[in-house]
């Protein structure tokens, strides 16, 4: 498929996401990063009627992304204590059927993940080439954002998990070194084995757990972020928004936990249709 066909793709999902999940009236909205977000601004732009809307970014391109648009970026940290976002915007690198995603192509995935969090809803877009049954079906690595002083034990401990070949990512210059995160951290891409999703474990195609080499998405992130020096990992599973909020309400052992999964995915496909995921 040529560049324009998948530019396209996002512009079109862009679209159909900001019309049916962006409130006019909306006052604080979560801005992601990457090169589809750009068409969310741009739909963002041209419908939102409230001139004291502030945008919160996840990182440096997402602010420059806001500011080029002429809009107002506020800082994450300067959100009062219990402000919620409107709603989150964001792209993705891979989305599965549960709408589990993986993120940080684009190393943001430490802010990308605070922002999706804060907001009353999470809402990603993306091209078809991101629309998978399972995570790591196209998409090759989980990106994982580590201190830089934690990379050999981090990568040791990877492989002991199953990962065969986890590799430091480096600036597209190569000899530049390392990519620097916007937290002044290192990404480490760890390769698995395709992720199961949990009807895979629960219909006995894998236990999920590593044991037998195959990994469930929330037991890997969970595994993975267990690391001593993982700041944050690339796969945003589990409930979020109100679907968990109302859960949570009634969980009285408090095992429902907090989640970053978005409420519905737009996938801007090659014909110029747009496939929607949600929630089930
Ligand atoms: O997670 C991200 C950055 O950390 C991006 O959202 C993801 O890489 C998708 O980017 P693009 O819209 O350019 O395909």
């Amino acid at each position: 498929m040529s560049d324009t066909t998948v530019e396209a793709a996002k512009r079109a999902a862009a679209q159909q996401a900001v019309k049916d999940h962006f409130d006019p009236n909306a006052t604080n909205v979560g801005i992601g990063s990457g090169t589809t977000i750009v068409y969310v601004v741009e739909a963002i732009k041209q419908a939102s009627t409230n001139p004291a809307i502030r945008f919160v970014p996840t990182g440096y391109q997402s602010r420059q992304v806001i500011v080029k648009a002429g809009l107002t970026p506020i800082a994450f940290d300067s959100l009062a204590e219990d402000t919620l976002l409107d709603v989150a915007f964001d792209g993705a690198d891979e989305v599965d059927i549960d709408l589990n995603c993986i993120k940080g192509g684009g190393a943001c995935l430490f802010q990308e993940k605070l922002v999706a969090q804060r907001a009353r809803k999470f809402v990603c877009v993306a091209d078809y080439r991101k629309k998978q049954d399972r995570l790591l079906t196209n998409w090759p690595t989980i990106p994982i954002e580590v201190a830089p002083i934690s990379v050999p034990v981090v990568l040791r401990a990877l492989k002991t998990l199953g990962s065969t070949e986890p590799k430091l990512r480096n600036t597209l210059l190569e000899k530049s070194g390392p990519l620097k995160t916007d937290q002044d951290f290192f990404i480490i891409d760890a390769p698995f084995k395709t992720l199961l999703v949990k009807e895979d474990v629960e219909s006995g195609k894998g236990k999920g757990d590593g044991s037998d080499g195959t990994w469930e998405v929330t037991q890997l992130s969970d595994a993975i972020k267990s690391l001593t020096g993982v700041l944050e990992v690339g796969i945003f599973s589990g409930l979020n928004g109100p679907d968990a909020e109302a859960l949570r309400a009634t969980d009285s052992r408090k095992t429902v936990t907090s989640g970053q999964k978005p409420i519905a995915v737009y996938f801007g496909m090659a014909d110029g249709s747009v496939e929607l995921r949600t929630a089930q």
